[in-house]
């Protein structure tokens, strides 16, 4: 029996590939030292896991930016208005295809399942052409064989999922469906496959995740299909089709019958019934069964009793059984013992990816030598488990009183939506179209420098308090001089606007090198919820009302809520997620009533990740929607009638959840809309949503600015599903990756075009 991983952080120890690809854009790291750094990380990476105890490494699972994008690159499905600049120069081509340039827009990005990864979708349609490039996958075999490892496996995005997860190329129909073009995608799949096995590839390991979503009978049979045809193959490696995230369902006896030699399943959260699932279809006889074991996506150590149980069962019904982590480690920090702050009593719970790895190891080692030959690890597991469950850090008394007491009640506004709104238009008398923005203005290296001096202790806190108002001071006049109407602080205080607010919250636990993907180069330090919340001060009055003592226009305060908080932190799993989610929502509840006592007229209670954490099945959908929905009510329900809620979503595709956002009785919306093209304001207006709300105009993760015209299209197109006394002007999102002279330029650009399509309204008789 093996030990694997289906992935591995791309990182590096001290985030080596952000600062050199960040470099190579800024002109200051050539093509080749960029290169060099990505090998020398993949070559840490494969001695990582060799040392930890896996023997089989993942390979092609490393990326400059994202392995969607580099799928997209291995199929030759390159957008036409990118191809000249790839045929060009590859290596800045792709990056322009990520990011985009002032002649040609990026591809569109989107969460990968429910994790807070982005991917970037790839466009297709009836026109393409594929054209298989395996090089990327080759040259990384390359170096991992010639590194030594003992078994190296390609792990390439399967034709079914990679399908599935693109959308019409523009100017393609919108009911295009991008699965029909499989038949032509199947014979580069084969190519690949041929041109893996020539580059030593024993095992190649083809991922599936879009079959733990609910599928259609035609979709399950093209993926049937799809897999008897690639099973068939002469010239191929033996084949590995993994699936992680959720359970497989009616997609597991389709895959168990397909002719090939391995499946990876999940057995961690929901997809634990993936056991009984393939104890009903007759187990995997004669196959290779990677058992996900060890939670790729949490930060808690395994009970590895339990998983020796699972396994044992797993035995009896698959041909072999290896071990492995539910899901790529992506999405997990690298390495526990880097943080040296953590007290000890709770670093003995926590498990990284090297951690992650070495009990994938422990556990395969259990298998093949019996559970004596890991006894002494059986048995501080069992210590550690059981350390936490006794922990007074797990229990506050006077929070779980708080949190039993909550009634229906507290999760109501005092007035419905149609009677708070007349009140709140008196009180801020916006013109129609009103202007603002989502919260965050450019994190400078300049701030971020003055957030290091502040921790390193070159300056003290008065210094960085400073460094703080002056940055709001310049915020607030940019946009008095822009004429934006709805004003905002800026969020220069915030390293993140999650991590921010769990550092002032007791039952949260902050990392110092605890760093993960979130798309391209940016990075996210998720907070650790390993106790009962409470918040023990005001979080971010005060630097609210410094704005609001600046302005005589509306400044919003901004907070990050209960849904949101959870979703971008790693949650306690020995509770209820919704009990976990009540505790935040508490905290927050208070937030927003002194917020609103301090004089704030509008506050925004952001909830990106509402959409995010949707479970992939339909049948857990109802459950969750509805903890999370009144997770939002109670935190916000608290203020007066003619104070105004804002909430914010973006990165992904709302058209399911539009009855949710209705639940949440929130005034006005902001959603992410500008890279596709408005679409989420005729999804509103198709379910009639009644409320206010501003689809953004501004796409603020390309450094292109938009130009008036295309942001007056853009309104109008807006116009066309949502009435002028409900429509807002906003970008997509913060502002904070951005820089100033492009915020600057798009937001006087934005008001402008607002300013000219109030102009083309009918005059109010
Ligand atoms: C809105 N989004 C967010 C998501 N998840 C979150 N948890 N937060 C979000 O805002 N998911 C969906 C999207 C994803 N979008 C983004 C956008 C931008 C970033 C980003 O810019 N990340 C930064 C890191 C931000 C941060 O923590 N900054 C710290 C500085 C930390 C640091 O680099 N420290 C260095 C020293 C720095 C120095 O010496 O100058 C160190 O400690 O070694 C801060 O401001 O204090 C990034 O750089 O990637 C992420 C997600
Ligand atoms: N208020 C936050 C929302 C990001 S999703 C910001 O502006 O960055
Ligand atoms: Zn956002």
């Amino acid at each position: 029996m093996r030990a694997t991983v289906h992935g591995y952080p791309r990182q590096g120890p001290n985030r080596e590939l952000k600062k050199a690809v960040e470099g190579y854009w800024e002109g200051r790291v050539t093509a080749e030292a960029l290169h060099s750094t990505a090998a020398e990380l993949r070559r840490g990476n494969w001695r990582q896991l060799a040392d930890a105890g896996i023997d089989e490494v993942p390979t092609g699972d490393f990326s400059y930016y994202d392995h969607m994008l580099d799928t997209t690159v291995m199929v030759g499905a390159l957008p036409e208005r990118h191809r000249a600049a790839v045929a060009a120069d590859p290596l800045a081509g792709y990056f322009a295809m990520a990011r985009g340039t002032q002649e040609a827009a990026p591809l569109e990005m989107t969460k990968w399942f429910d994790t807070n990864y982005h991917y970037l979708v790839p466009e297709l349609g009836p026109d393409t052409v594929f054209r298989a490039d395996a090089g990327k996958q080759t040259a990384e075999l390359g170096e991992a064989l010639a590194l030594g490892a003992a078994a190296a496996r390609p792990v390439l995005v399967g034709p079914v999922t990679y399908l599935l997860l693109a959308k019409p190329a523009p100017g393609v129909a919108p009911d295009f469906e991008p699965l029909t073009l499989l038949e032509r995608l199947l014979p580069v799949y084969a190519e690949l496959l041929a041109d893996l096995r020539a580059a030593g590839a024993r095992w190649v390991q083809l991922d599936e995740p879009a079959l733990v979503q609910d599928r259609t009978p035609g979709e399950l049979a093209a993926a049937g299909e799809a897999y008897r045809a690639l099973g068939e193959l002469a010239d191929r490696p033996r084949l590995l089709v993994a699936s992680y995230f959720d359970r497989l369902g009616e997609a597991l006896p389709v895959l168990a019958k397909a002719p090939v030699e391995g499946l990876a399943l999940d057995f961690t959260g929901p997809a634990a019934a993936n056991l009984d699932a393939l104890a009903a279809v007759g187990g995997l006889p004669g196959k290779r069964l990677v058992a996900g074991v060890v939670d790729g996506r949490n930060v808690w150590i395994n009970d590895l009793e339990r998983s020796m149980a699972t396994l044992a069962t797993l035995l009896g019904l698959a041909g072999r059984v290896d071990v492995a982590t539910s899901c790529s480690l992506l999405h997990v920090p690298l390495d526990a013992r880097a943080e040296r702050r953590i007290d000890p009593q709770v670093a003995r719970w926590l498990a990284f990816a090297r951690q992650k790895a070495a009990e994938a190891a422990t556990l395969a080692r259990g298998l093949t030598k019996g559970t004596g030959a890991i006894s002494a690890e059986l048995a501080a597991n069992r210590a550690d488990l059981a350390s936490r469950t006794a922990s007074p850090l797990t229990h506050d008394k006077a929070v779980r009183a708080r949190s039993a007491a909550v009634t229906e009640a507290d999760t109501r506004r005092a007035l419905p939506y149609h009677r708070r709104t007349a009140a709140q238009r008196t009180r801020l008398g916006l013109p129609p179209l009103p202007t603002t923005t989502i919260g965050s203005f450019p994190q400078t290296a300049e701030l971020r420098r003055a957030r290091a001096d502040l921790r390193a202790g070159r300056i003290d806190e008065t210094a960085y308090e400073q460094r703080i108002a002056a940055q709001i001071r310049e915020v607030v006049a940019f946009q008095e001089r822009a004429g934006l109407d709805v004003l905002v602080h800026g969020e220069g205080e915030r390293n993140d606007m999650v991590q921010y607010f769990a550092e002032q919250l007791t039952g949260y636990l902050a990392t110092r090198h605890g760093w993960v993907q979130s798309y391209g180069t940016r990075y996210v330090r998720p907070p650790i919820l390993a106790g009962d919340v409470a918040r023990p001060r005001p979080m971010s009055v005060r630097w609210t009302q410094y704005a609001q003592s600046l302005t005589s226009r509306p400044v919003k305060g901004m907070l990050t809520g209960p849904v949101t908080m959870l979703a971008w932190s790693f949650v306690r799993d020995d509770q209820p997620v919704a009990e976990t989610a009540r505790q935040v929502a508490l905290a927050l509840r208070d937030e927003v009533c002194e917020l609103e006592a301090g004089g704030a007229a509008v506050i925004q209670v952001d909830e990106p990740a509402l959409r995010e954490t949707l479970p992939l099945r339909a049948a857990d959908r109802p459950g969750y929607l509805a903890w999370a929905t009144a997770a939002f009510r109670l935190a916000t329900s608290g203020v007066r009638p003619d104070t105004q809620i804002h909430t914010h979503m973006c990165y992904a595709e709302f058209g399911d959840i539009i009855g949710a956002i209705e639940q949440l009785d929130a005034d006005v919306i902001s959603l992410e809309a500008a890279r596709s093209h408005m679409q989420v304001a005729d999804e509103l207006a198709g379910h009639g949503y009644p409320r206010e709300a501003g689809p953004g105009v501004y796409d603020i993760h390309s450094p292109r600015v938009p130009g008036p015209e295309e942001l007056a299209a853009l309104l109008r197109k807006g116009l066309t599903a949502i009435p002028a006394d409900r429509l807002w002007a906003n970008p997509d999102c913060g502002l904070k990756t951005r820089g100033w002279p492009e915020v600057r330029e798009a937001l006087r650009n934005m008001v402008a075009a607002a300013r000219t399509v109030r102009r083309e309204l009918p005059r109010q008789s």
